[in-house]
């Protein structure tokens, strides 16, 4: 253990705090996985304006060389959050890898090379169509929906600045759950998202490997939204295997995944928190 003038919140269940006490034993076999809005950096408006906390760069770089690994796992196109995250060149973040699309995409600090499969011709279908379906929900450009482009690997209505966001949302979910079918793909729900995207892969499939590949032994994975919940899920498979875990949460926006957490925290400046204490605690195990 390290610098004791710094405090770790204690996880409100055993497993957890099984996961943390394992971290803390153990860094060198611990994985740090992290999804990247509304974890790393607080919800805005625009989604392009969306940035990594400022507490958060200093506090990876100062945790990484502890741990045998993080990653950050997102929907996010894999190179959008490297720029919005500050994470290239960033010292201590060398071996950072950041899963991009739901685990699609794979950028390696250590090469600057993003890996992604082909554009999807569904995509590209759904992509054509969809102003004409959004239209007929009242839903146009003028009504503050706002598509985000995905690099032809998926493609995202937002409602966070429609005139009323939640009943936007909740009457698009069904016509656009029928574009997305007639197309191949699936919606994946977010905190006022619908993303229309090709299926076989989650948050959950990408952390196990990912997981299983650095050989961790324990992991925390931190989330926000509904897309983290496979990732939730993938942790209880590998605690049921025998690895242990710790489960955060950032806010409270999503009760189905603040109410399955280990430790419940108010939002990014916490997460950062966190990590930062953290890195105060640990010490190389050669030390
Ligand atoms: O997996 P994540 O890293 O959490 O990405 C999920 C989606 O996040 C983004 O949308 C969310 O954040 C926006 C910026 O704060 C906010 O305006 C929006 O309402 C949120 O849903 C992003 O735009 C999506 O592409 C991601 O899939």
């Amino acid at each position: 253990m390290g610098n004791p003038a710094h405090s770790l919140p204690t996880p409100s269940t055993q497993a957890g705090r099984e996961g943390l006490a394992a971290l803390l034993a153990r860094p060198s076999r611990a994985a740090i996985a992290l999804d990247f809005d509304g974890t790393l950096a607080d919800i805005v408006p625009d989604p392009e304006q969306s940035r990594a906390h400022p507490g958060v760069v200093p506090a990876l770089s100062a945790l990484a060389p502890l741990v045998a690994a993080v990653a950050v796992i997102t929907g996010r196109p894999a190179d959008t959050a490297v720029r919005y995250g500050g994470f290239a060149g960033a010292p201590g973040l060398e071996h950072l890898v950041v899963l991009g699309h739901y685990g699609a995409e794979r950028w390696d600090a250590a090469t600057g090379a993003v890996t992604a499969p082909a554009p999807d011709l569904g995509v590209q279908a759904v992509r054509a169509e969809l102003p004409a379906v959004l239209e007929e929900r009242g839903a146009g450009a003028d009504s503050g929906t706002w598509i985000e482009e995905k690099g032809g690997r998926a493609v995202a209505v937002h409602t966070r600045r429609a005139a009323d966001p939640h009943a936007t949302f909740a009457a698009l979910r069904a016509p656009l759950s029928e574009l997305a079918a007639r197309h191949g793909l699936i919606v994946e729900p977010g905190r006022l998202v619908l993303e229309l995207r090709p299926p076989g892969v989650d948050k959950g499939v990408a952390l196990e490997e990912y997981v299983k590949a650095v050989g961790a032994e324990t992991v925390l994975y931190a989330g926000d939204d509904l897309g983290d919940l496979a990732a939730y899920a993938a942790v209880d498979k590998l605690r049921a295997q025998g690895l242990t875990g710790l489960l955060v949460c950032s806010g409270t926006e999503v009760p189905e995944l603040a109410e399955r957490a280990d430790l419940l925290l108010a939002g990014p400046a916490a997460v950062a928190d966190l990590l930062g204490e953290l890195a105060g605690h640990l010490r190389p195990e050669s030390d």
